[in-house]
């Protein structure tokens, strides 16, 4: 279930194999047939040779004691950090539990930190994910949410995908459709360059099952608003 087939890797592979249990598979990362007939290495041999290339196309020398190792650093940053979320090996395990206590409101986990990748331009994507379910019988770990947004987070993105492919890990693992996620979160590549509006940020949302009723969205966005402080 961890192969690579038509472009779609680990829970997008099972939510088709599940057919019709409840969601249809949309957000998928575009990826090729043979994405995963290289291994880790090898791609980082690669990218660290291209890089090299890059940087030396643009008049850099790779002589120099500081820049050296770029491609190497680079190489390693892609596979192993912030695009290692490619790899189905890195799947978070949702562990779910019954529901033994029977509690039967909403759960919202909120200001989930998102570092995530802009695929149109490769600039950083830095904001806040909120995330929430209503259990149908099983419960997940909390920390098990965070690290669906962060495995998701970890691949080059849209804000969209990233906020549909949320929800449908969640759904896959809640076995329920009662699933939510919105983002908020700022690009890089709108702050920094091109128009460079440092101030916009964007907000994507994604409603399953009962969060596309009226008064349990609003409950949840309400509960987004909570300004929480411990210290
Ligand atoms: N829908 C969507 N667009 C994104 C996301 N991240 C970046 N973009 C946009 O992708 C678009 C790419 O547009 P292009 O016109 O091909 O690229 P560009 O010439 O660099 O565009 P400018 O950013 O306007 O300079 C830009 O408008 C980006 O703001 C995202 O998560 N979702
Ligand atoms: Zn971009």
């Amino acid at each position: 279930m961890f192969e690579g087939k038509n472009g779609k890797i680990n829970s997008e592979i099972m939510e088709d194999e599940i057919g019709d249990n409840h969601i249809a598979t949309t957000a998928t990362t575009p990826l090729r047939d043979d994405a995963f007939e290289v291994s880790d290495t090898d791609k980082m041999l690669a990218i660290e040779e291209n890089m090299a290339q890059i940087l030396h196309t643009l008049g850099m020398d790779l002589t120099d004691d500081s820049i050296k190792g770029t491609p190497r650093r680079v190489a390693k940053m892609f596979v192993q950090e912030i695009f290692s979320g490619l790899n189905p090996k890195n799947m978070p395990k949702a562990s779910t539990f019954d529901n033994n206590y029977k509690y039967g409101e909403m759960l919202v986990e909120k200001n989930i930190t998102v570092y995530s990748t802009c695929e149109h331009h490769l600039l950083p994507i830095v904001g806040r994910a909120h995330v929430a379910y209503i259990s149908n019988g099983n419960v997940i770990g909390l920390s098990k949410m965070n690290r669906i947004v962060d495995y998701y987070s970890k691949r080059p993105q849209v804000q969209e995908r990233l906020t549909m492919q949320i929800v449908q890990e969640l759904q896959r693992a809640l076995n329920t459709d009662d699933v939510a996620c919105v983002i908020d979160a700022k690009h890089l590549c709108v702050n920094s360059r091109g128009i460079r509006d440092v101030a916009s940020s964007t907000v994507t949302s994604e409603f399953g099952g009962k969060f596309k009723e009226a008064a349990t969205k609003r409950e949840f966005l309400d509960y987004i608003k909570l300004e929480t402080s411990f210290e």
